[in-house]
């Protein structure tokens, strides 16, 4: 099939190469030509594993192509897909206004039958709004092209995006017309080997569908972290709990860890706009709202520890961070644990040198690009010299099992915080350790 993705970001990108990956002809556009020139260059402008590979295969066999024009890309396409960002506006609402001016392009330069797809993450209601945008264009233009607008809403996680997307738990497809059903089911057929597991139903319930499965998960998160908060002041070991509840099938061990709060480019904004949503719609989410305020205070949790052991000014004391990227597999930072803990060191007068596997350049650049007392490391052990303390943020796999004597010898003081409860296995009070985790 010949498929357009507009937005090539994470979604975008990892969408078009498994596409192209089963066979099809795909499209990348994006409307930032630096992305789209270093795509062309063979440089993957994120970090996603397996995904480098992939696209120069696809790009090698011809079966993947990049372009800033959006026209182009859909003149032979007979499926469109949008996966721009849907921020989180002023208001905590989605922020539609890239959506809408992809509807506005597709609509000024389609020339033939097309079923625009959104996989974005919309409010419901978006698909109407898309539909009206593209048939405004149409008008203008006196053409009476036929489109349909269906919602298929992406699940994949950074970090293992590859995976997700090769082999999908479900593809949720909402839509009004059998003709988009049938070749929605058509392209994602090849993904599934043993039975499909597609799920069909009506455009909104689709839409509906991505917020509740996000909010959902993030609920499960701010349930556990409340739950570590209670254990630490009852004298409980949340870890325990975890795995005593976790053997419930019901409840499950997925999305149970409790942390430094969760953070990414989805659970904060989605939470917040289904929030929004209920709110416009005259409904008052309490535990929607809830969630967002546990996790707001988590991300400070490890903080809180800091002050609580060596007090409210923090001024010439340095801390060693591991892990920048808010999960780890990702060189994401977006609304990462670490940009609220730096800020709030920082705040109180202290140093920080920090080292991440991925996610640098990033802070760097972007999310921590006003911190003035930072340092970056280019190793884990590095980050230890002269430093009071080490914090632990991102459960990368080579933070897991370090080698402990290294740390108690460059450490000035033996003392770990762990924002992930990495080490509650490696009894670090036996090794002359002050261990500080979460909910024990
Ligand atoms: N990141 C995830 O893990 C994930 C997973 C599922 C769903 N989603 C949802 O998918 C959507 C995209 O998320 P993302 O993380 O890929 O965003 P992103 O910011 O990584 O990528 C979006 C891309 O769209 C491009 N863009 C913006 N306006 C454009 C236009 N008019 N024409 C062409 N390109 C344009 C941007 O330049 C950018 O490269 C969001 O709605 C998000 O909520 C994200
Ligand atoms: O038990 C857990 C599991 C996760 N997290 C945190 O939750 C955040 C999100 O993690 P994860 O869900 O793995 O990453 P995302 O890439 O943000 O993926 C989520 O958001 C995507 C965008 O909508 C969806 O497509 C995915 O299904 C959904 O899992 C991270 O900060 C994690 O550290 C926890 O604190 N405890």
């Amino acid at each position: 099939m010949n498929i357009a993705i507009v937005g090539s970001g994470y979604v975008g990108l990892v969408s078009g190469t498994c596409f192209a990956e089963m066979g099809n002809k795909v499209t990348c556009v994006d409307i930032d030509q630096k992305k789209i020139q270093k795509l062309e260059e063979g440089i993957i402008p994120i970090f996603e594993p397996g995904l480098e590979q992939m696209v120069l295969k696809n790009v090698k066999n011809k079966n993947l192509f990049f372009t800033t024009k959006l026209g182009e890309a859909i003149s032979d396409a007979e499926i469109v897909f949008i996966a721009v960002g849907t921020p989180m506006g002023d208001d905590g609402s989605a922020d539609l206004q890239y959506v809408l001016a992809v509807a506005k392009s597709i609509g000024e330069t389609m020339q033939k039958r097309l079923i625009v797809v959104d996989k974005s993450t919309v409010p419901i209601g978006t698909a109407d709004k898309v539909k009206a945008t593209i048939q405004a264009e149409l008008d203008k233009r006196e053409s009476d092209l036929e489109f349909s607008v269906v919602s298929n809403p992406e699940f994949l996680k950074e970090g293992a995006a590859i995976d997700d997307f090769m082999k999908p738990d479900r593809v949720v497809i909402g839509a009004d017309s059998d003709y988009a059903f049938d070749l929605m089911k058509q392209l994602y057929s090849p993904f599934f080997r043993t039975h499909d597991r597609f799920i069909t139903m009506d455009i909104r319930s689709a839409e509906m569908t991505k917020y509740a499965a996000n909010t959902m998960l993030a609920t499960k998160i701010s349930f556990m972290n409340e739950i570590a908060n209670i254990c630490e002041r009852v004298g409980a070991d949340a870890n325990m709990v975890r795995i005593g509840i976790g053997s419930d099938k019901r409840i499950g061990y997925s999305f149970i860890y409790p942390g430094a709060g969760y953070g990414g480019s989805c659970f904060p904004k989605d939470v917040k706009a289904l929030k929004k949503i209920a709110e416009e719609n005259g409904y008052k989410a309490n535990l929607i709202e809830s969630v967002e305020n546990v996790n707001d205070a988590q991300k400070l949790v490890i903080a809180h520890k800091i002050v609580k052991r060596f007090g409210e000014d923090l001024s010439g004391m340095t801390f060693g961070l591991w892990g920048l990227a808010f999960k780890p597999g990702t060189d994401d930072m977006r609304e990462a644990p670490a940009i609220y803990i730096v800020k709030e060191l920082e705040k109180r007068g202290a140093k920080v040198k920090a080292y991440d596997p991925k996610a640098i350049e990033e802070a760097k650049e972007f999310y921590l690009k006003d911190a003035k007392n930072i340092t970056y490391c280019s190793s884990k052990y590095e980050v230890l010299q002269g430093s009071d303390a080490l914090i632990l943020l991102t459960e990368w796999k080579e933070f897991r099992s370090p080698d402990f004597v290294e740390i108690k010898q460059q450490l000035k003081n033996p003392i770990i915080f762990d924002g992930r409860n990495q080490y509650n296995a490696f009894n670090l009070e036996e090794k002359g350790f002050e261990y500080f985790q979460i909910g024990k």
